[in-house]
């Protein structure tokens, strides 16, 4: 899979992070399966409990436009280490991606790792009766 341009839309949504209190910027660049590409960046609240992740930023711009077909997400941050998602946005990931949807973790210096979904979240909840 082609995840150049992810990168580098990813790395500039890093750029709009809102973090004021953690001093964590993370940028996160989303696509659709039609190629469609939308872009997030954690925003932070006084009250750190309203805080937004980059990955939710950029689902949730997504399925407001209409979007809920996904097949890759990359995620950057300052870190050297690659950025993983939090466990909430895993929950999100998991309400409308496959367990074949292909997460990129960068870090800030190279190094990279990817994932799927069914590997991050196993056994992931269900509605299924
Ligand atoms: O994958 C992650 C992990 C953390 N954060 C944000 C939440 C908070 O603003 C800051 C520190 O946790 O980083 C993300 O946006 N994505
Ligand atoms: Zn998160």
């Amino acid at each position: 899979m082609e995840f150049a341009e992810l990168i580098q839309k990813a790395k500039e949504a890093k750029e709009q992070a809102y973090a004021p209190y953690s001093g964590f910027h993370v940028g996160a660049a989303l696509r659709c399966k039609d190629g469609t590409i939308f872009t997030g960046c954690n925003i932070e609240n006084s009250a750190y409990g309203p805080t937004n992740c980059a990955e939710r930023t950029a689902i949730f711009k997504a399925v407001s436009e209409g979007f809920r077909e996904f097949e890759a997400i990359a995620i950057i941050s300052d870190s050297k280490q690659p950025t993983a998602p939090c466990g909430v946005c895993r929950q999100v990931m998991a309400e409308f991606c496959s367990r074949d949807f292909q997460v990129l973790m960068l870090g800030c210096e190279g190094i990279q790792r990817t994932a799927s979904l069914g590997e991050l979240l196993p056994y992931a909840f269900s509605l299924e009766k």
